[in-house]
């Protein structure tokens, strides 16, 4: 069986689309912090297609990893000369799958940080991107200021270390670039969260300048942190899509990637040295993300946290389970048209209407099977960026906080640890013990749990939010979560039904 590697392609060519730009001629110009399934779907995708029409030669890749776990990432990229197979499945059942090509090199920063050091200072490289996660910040979601709290970027503040962290890293790669009076990089967040430029910018000059407040200000003048907005629903890869890929393309792929075909990057037009060509490639390039960041955030992913938590006591797994249980479909469009959509901006050029029904369609689509879990995944950093900023501004204009309330009261249910027939339920936070502690405190004291104010800020402060929320936990306690969402979607039903 031929295994896919620089030297198979011309082979592969037979089967699916390859590279058609010659490999050995793309030169590093981005180098990419967080290679996994989202960036491999997205930006190497966008360059890939780039480096396809022809020039551009110069915007080549290079991923990093900076976590044990990425050693895996490593070898597969290692062994296979960078090169993974892409595959678009629609819910129509189509599938278009090509070998992308454009990342050329991946350092694993732990066997060599000093390495990874030279490639960020080296003054071919000029854009330094990220996608490691919502929680790769150290940001207090609630007073927005930088507070290390990973045993890397802790380690990476004392003095005379060598970095282990992205911060750390990027920090020790800028005073290089400066020394040398060669000019900064781009910094350019791929993440979700909202202003994700100007949180990326946050969270470098303030580890800087506990560092080197000279370098720090430096930073700041000179170094742009562009603000984005991101969309392609990636799942996390399974061994079917390894199989898959075997039995259909005839080589094995140790890391495909499997996403969904929509794509949308939109980007600010703010580099320090440049950028490719992105908008010849379907980026759109615009003054202001935010219009376009707040309706992604607010409308996709904070669904994401309304569907998971309720859809898991009502005995679901996958997105489009959930999504095409009429009951749930109807609370999460209820949850999108009268909760979050009145906090946004006008979108440009966009029918939220449109918009709306479309996620509906994309979260239905059977054959990406993405999971609940892959959305509850440290919740505790998604909620208060997607769904608690939705909440605080209804507050505000007097409106509706009864869907997000019942959604934190299922979330709350679900760090109790087990679902409604007693089985155990597995969670993965990095603030696990605080969020129990605080679950415990609830049990006695109902809304307690609105107290963990890294999560919730002054939230639990709020008399209307704490009424409605206690509310919402008290009716998943005495019906479970689809009587209790009923309840909210058509009161008139159960009422008629229990009488
Ligand atoms: N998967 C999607 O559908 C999707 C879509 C849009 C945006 N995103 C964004 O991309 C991010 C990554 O998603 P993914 O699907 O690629 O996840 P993934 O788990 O496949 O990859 C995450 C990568 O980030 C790295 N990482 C995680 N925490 C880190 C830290 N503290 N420091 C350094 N590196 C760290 C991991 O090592 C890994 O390389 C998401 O959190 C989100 O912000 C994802
Ligand atoms: O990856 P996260 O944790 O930011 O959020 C989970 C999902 O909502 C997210 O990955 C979406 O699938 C994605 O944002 C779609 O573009």
């Amino acid at each position: 069986m031929t295994s896919l590697n620089e030297a198979a392609l011309p082979e592969l060519a037979r089967r699916l689309p390859v590279p058609t730009y010659d490999r050995s001629a793309v030169r590093t110009g981005i180098v990419h912090f967080g290679v996994g399934g989202f960036h491999r779907s997205h930006e190497a995708m966008f360059i890939d297609r780039l480096l396809n029409r022809g020039g551009s030669q110069d915007w080549g890749i290079c991923g990093v990893g900076v976590l044990p776990s990425d050693a895996r990432m490593r070898d597969v990229l290692n062994a296979q000369d960078g090169l993974y197979t892409m595959v678009l499945k629609s819910a129509e059942g189509t599938e278009d799958a090509r070998i992308i090509g454009s990342i050329t090199e991946y350092l694993f920063a732990p066997d060599d940080p000093a390495a990874v050091i030279r490639k960020l200072a080296d003054p071919a490289t000029r854009i330094v991107s990220l996608s490691v996660t919502e929680g790769g910040y150290s940001i207090n979601d609630s007073t927005g200021e930088f507070e290390p709290r990973a045993h890397a970027v802790v380690h990476d503040l004392k003095p005379n270390t060598v970095p282990h962290s992205v911060f750390g890293l990027i920090t020790a790669a800028l005073a290089q670039r400066r020394e040398q009076g060669t000019a900064p990089f781009t910094v350019m967040s791929c993440d979700n969260i909202q202003g994700n430029g100007n949180v990326a910018r946050k969270a470098l000059v303030s580890f800087a300048r506990l560092k080197d407040p000279n370098l720090a200000r430096w930073i700041s003048d000179n170094v742009a942190f562009p603000n984005s907005m991101v969309d392609r629903i990636t799942p996390v890869t399974t061994d079917e899509d390894r199989a898959a890929v075997t039995e259909t393309y005839g080589f094995t792929d140790a890391w495909p990637v499997v996403a969904e075909p929509f794509e949308q990057w939109v980007l600010e037009d703010r580099f320090t040295s440049g950028r490719p060509p992105l908008e010849d490639v379907g980026v759109q390039i615009v003054d202001d993300v935010e219009p376009y960041e707040l309706m992604k955030l607010r409308l996709l992913n904070a669904s994401h946290q309304v569907m998971s938590y309720l859809g898991y006591f009502a005995g679901h797994r996958y997105v489009h389970d959930v999504c095409t249980d009429p009951l749930f479909a109807e609370f999460i469009v209820g949850f999108m048209e009268q909760e979050a959509t009145p906090t946004l901006r006008p979108v440009p050029g966009l029918d939220l209407d449109a918009y709306r029904n479309e996620l509906i369609h994309r979260f239905s689509n059977p054959a990406i099977r993405d999971t609940l879990a892959r959305q509850m995944v440290d919740a505790s950093e998604r909620i208060p960026k997607f769904v608690l900023p939705v909440v605080r501004e209804q507050l505000e204009l007097g409106g509706p906080v009864d869907r997000a309330a019942l959604v934190i009261a299922a979330w709350a249910r679900f760090l109790e640890g087990t679902d409604e027939q007693g089985e155990p339920i597995e969670i993965t936070d990095r603030r696990l013990d605080a969020l129990r502690d605080a679950i415990r405190a609830d049990q006695e004291n109902p809304g307690a749990f609105l107290n963990v104010t890294e999560v919730f800020g002054d939230l639990g402060k709020n008399a209307r939010f704490a009424a409605a929320y206690r509310q919402a936990r008290e009716a998943l306690q005495r019906s479970g979560a689809p009587a209790a969402i009923q309840n909210l979607t058509n009161p008139s039903i159960l009422t008629r039904r229990t009488s």
